[in-house]
């Protein structure tokens, strides 16, 4: 259609007759405001006309809602700690650490990317996690609590704060609305903090440390015992974790009882029914380092302080077989000191008045033998330390002695504060073999079970003799079939 047919159309003619009276009325609105306005200056006085624009200013800046103006912050977290004067700033790495768990990789622009140790410490194993990082004037948002905030990565010049001089970026600038400021500083940077040390110690591989004379000597502990693995009274292990838990939350509880922040464990019952799987499980759920002391290789107290002096916080010491490390050395402890009768060995030991009539084996220490170079360590030598110097040394501290006889230890180890929890790995019952059975078949149930539960009930097994019929056979039907038989035999009612 060209341009006479459109202006010769009928849908024109309207479009253009509306149009015309569209006109007609502004301009008689403008007419009329003109006149408003002509007439008000001629007819009010200037004095009310002064009141009435005092009264629109009022209202406008005082009742009408007005445009929020956005208040922006920013905060910069340099590199290196200008305020402590010296070494890193470490809410700077935190604060990268965390951003690389929430850098949105599908975001516009250029990622730095970078594989992380993955649970090998300095090395990195073969499934590193990929960490992300901006480039250098890059930002990332993330939100906390509500609230926005925009990270960049800046290189900040001595003389004033600006982006990219070209140099290393040496700081991370954190914006957010300056209301939330307390947010910020109160929350969402200690929250940072808090996640970073989860992270860190999530990525560093745990260890064992073992002792020869003074010095421990590491290895990576890869235990694979968790407490959904060992197998034991579901309401006893609920109450470990529980109270592993809350010791670690009690930091500030601890100092203001004037208490060092240490618990104590002791774990007894027959060989075999997981005490070192329970150990482990403890330390995987902390993510805590294990010094596995072994006491006679410990030439004597004053080694012993050197090497519990060099433990790391966070930490678990274990004493294992706590009954028997101690006792040889107390015969030959008597035997050297043939002054010390049994009476003295039970003077220095305030709980043991009457173990001169005990039968069981006296401890090292607990005698108070003199020990010198080369002569071994004592029990006391051992609880005094981890009372004293020790205890005020570090912190958040586990200590965990095993014993497969709890009725031969002597009663200094039951002195209140020393083993603030006691823990029975028993035989076999029926929860903690549906655990196992978990574990190597993953299956709940089982056409056997009802005849492996009675026979549970009636024969004592260590978790230890069942697991070992378990791995058996990679086949759930043939393998529990040989744990039935097994427990028929104990029970002496094999066919
Ligand atoms: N409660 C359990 N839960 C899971 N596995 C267990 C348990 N008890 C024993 N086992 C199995 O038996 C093996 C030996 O158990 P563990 O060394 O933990 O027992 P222990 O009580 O420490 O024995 P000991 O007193 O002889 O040192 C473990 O490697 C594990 O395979």
């Amino acid at each position: 259609m060209d341009l006479s047919s459109v202006l010769a159309s009928p849908s024109y003619g309207k479009a253009a007759e509306t149009y015309k009276k569209a006109v007609t009325v502004a301009a008689a609105a403008a007419g009329y405001a003109v006149v408003a306005r002509t007439m008000a200056r001629e007819l009010l006085p200037d004095e009310v006309r002064g009141a009435a624009r005092w009264a629109a200013s009022v209202v406008r800046d005082h009742i009408l809602p007005r445009p929020k103006q956005r208040r922006v912050k920013t905060l910069y977290i340099g590199r290196a700690s200008e305020l402590s004067g010296h070494g890193d700033n470490r809410l700077f790495w935190d604060a990268r650490a965390y951003l690389a768990t929430r850098i949105d990789p599908r975001a516009e622009g250029p990622l730095i990317v970078a594989a992380g140790a993955g649970g090998g410490g300095a090395q990195a194993q073969p499934q590193a996690p990929l960490l992300l990082s901006m480039v250098p004037g890059g930002s990332a948002t993330d939100a906390f609590l509500g609230v926005e905030f925009t990270w960049r990565l800046v290189t900040v010049s001595r003389r004033n704060k600006d982006d990219g001089d070209g140099g290393r970026p040496s700081a991370l600038a954190l914006t957010f609305d300056a209301e939330h400021t307390d947010v910020a500083l109160g929350e969402y940077l200690p929250f940072i903090m808090a996640a970073a040390e989860a992270q860190r110690r999530q990525d560093t591989a745990l260890k064992i440390f073992m002792n020869t004379g003074w010095s421990w000597h590491g290895i990576s502990h890869h235990h694979p015992a968790t407490f959904d693995t060992v197998a034991m009274d579901p309401a006893l292990k609920n109450a470990v974790v529980a109270d592993l838990d809350r010791f670690l939350k009690r930091r500030e509880y601890y100092r203001r009882i004037g208490k060092a922040w240490k618990r104590g464990y002791l774990l007894y019952g027959p060989p075999g029914t997981g005490k070192s799987s329970l150990v482990a499980a403890m330390a995987n759920h902390l993510h805590f380092n294990i010094y596995d002391l072994d006491p006679s290789h410990v030439p004597s107290n004053s080694d012993l302080q050197r090497l519990l002096l060099g433990m790391a916080n966070k930490s678990i010491l274990v004493v294992e077989d706590i009954d028997c490390c101690f006792t040889a050395k107390s015969r030959e402890s008597v035997a050297q000191y043939p002054y010390i009768t049994d009476d003295d060995a039970d003077a220095d030991d305030d709980d043991a008045s009457d173990s001169s009539q005990d039968p069981k084996p006296k401890l090292a220490g607990v005698s108070g033998a003199p020990t010198k170079e080369g002569e071994g360590i004592t029990l006391s030598g051992l609880l005094n330390f981890i009372d004293g110097l020790w205890s005020t040394s570090g912190e958040e501290r586990i200590i965990i002695f095993t014993t497969n006889y709890k009725d031969r230890l002597d009663s200094a180890l039951f002195r209140p504060g020393r083993m603030d929890m006691h823990i029975y790995m028993g035989y076999c019952c029926w929860e903690a073999f549906k655990t196992l059975a978990k574990n190597y078949f993953l299956v709940d149930d089982h056409a056997l079970f009802p005849e492996i539960q009675e026979l549970l009930g009636k024969v004592e097994v260590t978790p230890a003799e069942v697991s070992e019929m378990l791995l058996r056979s990679e086949d759930a039907d043939v393998a529990l079939q040989g744990l039935v038989e097994f427990l028929q035999d104990k029970e002496g009612t094999k066919p």
